[in-house]
């Protein structure tokens, strides 16, 4: 069920309407859906309820502590890769121990803080990485849990900026060399050996990269084993696909179910860091039209929101539904550009969309609840957008638009 909805010819999010939104509290700002997190985290938890595991939701995707306090409340992990990361999810009232720590270049500092905290693995990517750990885990006085991350070189068929297991890419450690790495870990004594970890990309719109990946993964569990080195978890990474524009990804239940058709009678934890597919169709981008302008044919709708808001179009040419949120019967529509403000020809949010617009209307950009806000900056000094969950007919401003007060507050002028 969608929770972004027309009603009476109007955009609501759950049971608020959208313009009520935007006349609260302005636009540009996301809008996110607490009862479409519910669901699409549930919807991983229920498919796997007769195996055990643990749904660690990727932070990167939305970080905002509205978003991870919803997802805590259902009993979630989470998958960081900064410390950053680390203490929203604690200031979110995450369990530590449901932690994973993903990322190549993980800080001794970083180290030494989620060890404090007891987090429940580190997914390591390179040997270096392994002997900095053991380092900083024997200065401590405790045992590092790990896993290392094995990059099982298959083809995700995913945009190259996001695929991230393939021989070529920088993540992971490469699966022919990981058994040498994991025999290795055996004889530190400050590592303890728990899980195998891979993550082969991100928006996979097809099972087969991941079934592919995971026999790698299931071959190498099996050789560990005759080795004398145990494994308790298998991670799978995030990675499953959403529908941006008609694509038709695999779902968690049919996923989990090919998933464990595989693992046999071994008896392994499966752990899972999904983000897009938890997020992203949980939000929406409000913007609202500024001006219609034509250069030479070409049909321009400048509106508020911009490439510093939302980066994927520019970033991928990543293609995101945009409607209007009283959508008009009293024109015909037109092919628009909707551009943002930003002095930058690549600063779009989409392109050649048929739409009937006026100046003041507002829009909506859809699946933006994922890598929307997160990957946001305030490039050409725009504040950064206010962040709203809807609950129900409850709005709570998670996060205030940021203000210029803010912006320059960290900064000082030269002295005299
Ligand atoms: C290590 C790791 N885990 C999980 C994710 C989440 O991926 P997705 O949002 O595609 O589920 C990512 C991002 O691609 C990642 O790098
Ligand atoms: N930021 C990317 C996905 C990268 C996933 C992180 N490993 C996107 O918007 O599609």
């Amino acid at each position: 069920m969608d929770h972004f909805t027309y009603r009476d010819g109007e955009l609501f999010a759950e049971q608020v309407a959208a313009s009520e939104i935007a006349a609260q509290f302005d636009t540009p700002c996301y809008v996110y859906s607490r009862a479409t997190l519910e669901r699409h985290y549930k919807a991983y938890d229920e498919a796997l309820a007769n195996h055990p595991h643990l749904i660690c939701y990727a932070v990167k995707a939305n970080s905002n502590l509205g978003v991870l306090n919803v997802l805590a409340r259902l009993g979630a992990g989470f998958d960081i890769v900064s410390i950053g990361e680390l203490e929203r999810v604690l200031a979110a009232g995450g369990e530590p121990s449901r932690i994973i720590f993903s990322g190549v270049g993980k800080q001794a500092h970083e180290m030494r803080r989620a060890l404090e905290v007891g987090i429940h693995c580190f997914n390591i990517e390179s040997e270096a990485e392994l002997e900095r750990l053991q380092q900083v885990a024997a200065e401590m006085g405790v045992r590092a849990p790990i896993s290392l991350r094995v990059n099982p070189d298959v083809d995700a068929h995913t945009h190259p900026y996001i695929s991230t297991g393939l021989k070529e890419n920088k993540f992971g450690i490469d699966f022919k060399v990981a058994p040498r790495v994991y025999r290795h870990a055996a004889t530190l004594a400050n590592i303890e050996i728990c899980g195998v970890d891979c993550h082969i990309g991100s928006q996979l719109t097809e099972l087969d990269p991941f079934l592919d990946a995971l026999d790698r993964l299931l071959a190498l569990i099996d050789e560990l084993k005759q080795d004398g080195i145990q494994i308790k978890h298998l991670d799978l990474g995030g990675g499953l696909g959403v529908s941006y524009q008609g694509e038709q990804p695999p779902q968690p239940a049919d996923y989990a179910s090919a998933v464990l058709a595989r693992l046999g009678q071994r008896d392994l934890q499966l752990i899972l860091e999904p983000g897009r597919s938890i997020a992203a169709n949980a939000g929406i981008l409000l913007t609202r039209v500024e001006y219609l302008k034509e250069n030479s044919g070409k049909h321009f709708a400048i509106v508020d929101a911009a490439m510093n808001d939302l980066i994927r179009p520019a970033l991928y040419r990543a293609w995101q539904e945009i409607i209007a949120v009283k959508p008009r019967s009293d024109g015909e529509p037109r092919s628009y550009d909707l551009v943002g403000p930003i002095c930058e020809t690549g600063d779009f949010i989409g392109k050649e969309r048929e739409l009937v617009l006026s100046p003041g209307d507002l829009l909506a950009v859809r699946s933006a609840g994922a890598y929307g806000f997160t990957m946001s900056s305030n490039y050409n000094s725009r504040n950064r957008a206010a962040e709203v969950m809807v609950d129900g007919d409850q709005l709570h401003l998670v996060r205030h638009r940021e203000t210029f007060a803010q912006q320059i507050a960290n900064e000082s002028l030269l002295p005299d």
